[in-house]
Order: C-alpha cells, then structure tokens, then sequence
C-alpha cells in the first residue's frame, strides 16, 4: 500500500508565534510539508490574502460547511469560526505528503479523536508577559481583544499536557530546530521510513 502522509498539528496560545515558527520552518531547504489553509470568519488583516493566509468566509458559508460535513474540526474562537477544510487534508496525506495544521486547542483535540496517529505539539512562551508583549507588539488587535486573547492563554497552556511535545518558543530558530527534530523522529517511530533506514542501516545485505 502507498504510504500515507504524517499529520503534524502545532497549537499554542496566540502570539506565542506559531506563525513565525511556522514559516521559518517551510523556508527550511527540503522541507516537504503541505500547510492546510484554514477557513475563518474573522475579517482579514491588513497584507492577508484570501486562498493563502485563510479562506475567508461568511458565518453563513462556514455553518453550511459544518453541516455538510466539509471540515475536519472547527473551533469557536473569541468570537470568529475557524475550521479545517477535511477533503485537502484527506487527500493531501493520501498522496503521502506530510500536513501541517496550526490550529488552537479544542480544534487540535477534535482532530486527535479523528486521526490518532498524528504527532500533536504545543508551542508555549517563555513566560505570560511575553506572550502580552508579542501580542502587543505585533499590533494587530485592540487591548480588549488582546486580554481576551490572554485569558485564553491561560486554559489553552492548561491543555499542553494533551500533547505529545511541548516546545518553548524562546528564540525562533530554536523552536525550529526543535520541531524538525521531533518530525525526523516521528517519522522513525511511526514506521513510515522504517524499510528505507534499514536499508541504509544495510539490512538488504544480511
Ligand atoms: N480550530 C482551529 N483553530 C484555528 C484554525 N486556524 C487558525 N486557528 C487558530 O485560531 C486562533 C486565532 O487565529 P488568528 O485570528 O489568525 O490569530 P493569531 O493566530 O494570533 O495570528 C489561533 O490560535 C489559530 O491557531 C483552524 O482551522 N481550526
Ligand atoms: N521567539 C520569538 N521571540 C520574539 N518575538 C517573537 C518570537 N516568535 C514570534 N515573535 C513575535 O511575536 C509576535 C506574534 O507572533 P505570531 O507568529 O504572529 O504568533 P501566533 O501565530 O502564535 O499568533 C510577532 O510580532 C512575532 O514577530
């Protein structure tokens, strides 16, 4: 049978930098993961593109693809849906592509239930008034969002111990470096590679 892509899922509370993270780590040379392009009724923020940072949808049009059954999880966020389509996932991992999903806690949860062999990791801040810093400085929401963001936080690192990793985002490229050394080992564990490091081990010899 074809091999079947790996799952990867990174969650952690908003600015803790998963989008950073995220990109630094699809600008690594010979990275082949396939990024899931979210569905969300928040409105666009200034430089976000429709079909590349999130489809950008009506709450009209997300509830009709909840109810169809189109996304694989879907989460209630401060006040905006945000979901993953399930058709590009599916087919994705079915060509044997690996898929990265950034998606926050209760979304993250509802996909574990679905595909239980996905490698699950939470990326967490050196400490809160970090995490309010970056929020804060990056600027994109108002103080009111911003505390409700921060509050938030606060059940969503609750929930890491749900993952299989946790990874502190101190400096960006140590959370890279950390993350690419979790999938190298998934890959192993998961047994996905496992004829291939054989025969590198030089088993086809014996
Ligand atoms: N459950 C779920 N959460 C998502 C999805 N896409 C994004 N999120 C999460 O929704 C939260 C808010 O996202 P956003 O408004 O873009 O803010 P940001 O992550 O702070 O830049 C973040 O925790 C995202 O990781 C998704 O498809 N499903
Ligand atoms: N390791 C880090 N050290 C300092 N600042 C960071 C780090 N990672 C991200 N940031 C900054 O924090 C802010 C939030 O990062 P972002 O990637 O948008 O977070 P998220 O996607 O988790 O909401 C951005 O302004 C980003 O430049």
């Amino acid at each position: 049978m074809a091999k079947r892509g790996v799952l990867i899922v990174l969650s952690g509370p908003s600015g803790v930098g998963k989008g950073t993270v995220r990109k630094a780590l699809f600008d690594q040379p010979g990275n082949d993961f396939q990024y899931s392009i979210s569905m969300t009724t928040r409105a666009p923020r200034e430089g976000e593109v429709n079909g590349k940072d999130y489809f950008f949808v009506s709450k009209e049009e997300f509830e009709h693809q909840i109810q169809t059954g189109g996304m694989l999880e879907y989460a209630k966020y401060v006040d905006n849906y945000y979901g993953t389509p399930l058709k590009w996932v599916n087919d994705t991992l079915d060509s044997g592509k690996d898929v990265f999903l950034e998606i926050e806690v209760n979304g993250a949860m509802q996909v574990r239930s679905r595909i239980a062999d996905g490698v699950f990791i939470f990326l967490t801040p050196p400490d809160i008034m970090e995490l309010k810093n970056r929020l804060v400085g990056r600027g994109t929401e108002s103080m009111d969002v911003i505390n409700e963001r921060i509050k938030t936080a606060y059940d969503e690192i609750r929930m890491m111990q749900n993952y299989d990793y946790a990874v502190v985002n101190d400096e960006v490229d140590n959370a890279v470096e950390r993350i690419k050394e979790i999938i190298r080992t998934e890959h192993l564990r998961v047994n996905r590679v496992m004829p291939d490091y054989l025969e590198m081990l030089g088993e086809a010899n014996q």
